[in-house]
């Protein structure tokens, strides 16, 4: 069937490029040239070398370039919220390292988030890295943590790998703060998929000092 022609200079619905959205700002601007860095990354990692990769690359720099050329935000400071949210490498919109996790309150005192793992985080082959499970534990228990009302830094976790993690599957990981002495809090996660349990975490964390808050 022949699609319907628009009249002179009417924009027709199915062309996206005539109808773009509004030009995104601040925070959902940078958000989107993650989004868009983070499937450069996926598609790079696991792409056949192409044959103009030199002109590729030049491409790339070019971008970088001009998106560097609207200057660098302020260097990142314990009380600016927004950094600390926006930027991390585990649930920061802002940062293409990110998968990123969306972590919210699981309504026992704890939290829990999902993402899916693609190539970039690969260990064994099919898998995640163990290194990435474990960086995704740390923040999310630092978050339960938050949560509960302690800003913490990790003093040291354990990390027991039960089972290997599948990439390209929703995984769920959880937090919990279980206790408080003085300044130290101890905090336990999960990471679990519909097979079970794969990784879990313990950790020691000490209160960050209050000159540093
Ligand atoms: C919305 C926000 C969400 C944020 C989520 C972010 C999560 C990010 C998690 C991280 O990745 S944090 C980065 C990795 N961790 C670090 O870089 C920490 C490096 N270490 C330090 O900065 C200090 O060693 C530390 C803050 C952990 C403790 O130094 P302090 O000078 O503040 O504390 P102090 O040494 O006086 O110790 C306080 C208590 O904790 C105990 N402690 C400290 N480190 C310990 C340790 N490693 N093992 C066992 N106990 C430890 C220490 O014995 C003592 O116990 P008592 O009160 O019973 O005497």
């Amino acid at each position: 069937m022949t699609e319907p022609v628009p009249a002179e200079g009417e924009a027709s619905p199915a062309d996206p490029h005539l109808a773009p959205e509004p030009a995104p700002t601040g925070a959902e601007g940078i958000a989107q040239l993650a989004a868009a860095a983070r499937r450069v990354v996926d598609t790079v990692v696991h792409a056949d070398p192409p044959a103009d990769a030199a002109l590729l690359a030049a491409k790339l720099h070019a971008i970088a370039d001009e998106i560097a050329g609207s200057g660098r935000i302020s260097p990142p400071r314990w009380d600016n919220p927004e950094h600390n949210r926006d930027h991390n490498p585990v649930t920061g919109a802002a940062n293409p390292l990110a998968p990123p996790l969306t972590v919210s309150a699981d309504g026992t005192g704890g939290v829990v988030g999902t993402a899916t793992l693609g190539f970039p985080y690969q260990g064994p082959p099919g898998h995640v890295h163990g290194g990435i499970s474990a960086l995704l534990l740390d923040h999310v228990l630092g978050i339960a943590n938050a949560a509960a009302g302690h800003r913490a830094m990790t003093a040291w976790l354990r990390v027991s790998y039960h089972r290997p993690l599948p990439l390209l599957t929703e995984c769920t990981v959880r937090g919990k703060r279980v206790s408080s002495e003085g300044r130290k809090i101890r905090a336990t996660g999960t990471i679990s998929t519909g097979h079970g349990t794969h990784v879990s975490a313990e950790g020691l964390f000490v209160a960050v000092r209050p000159d540093l808050a």
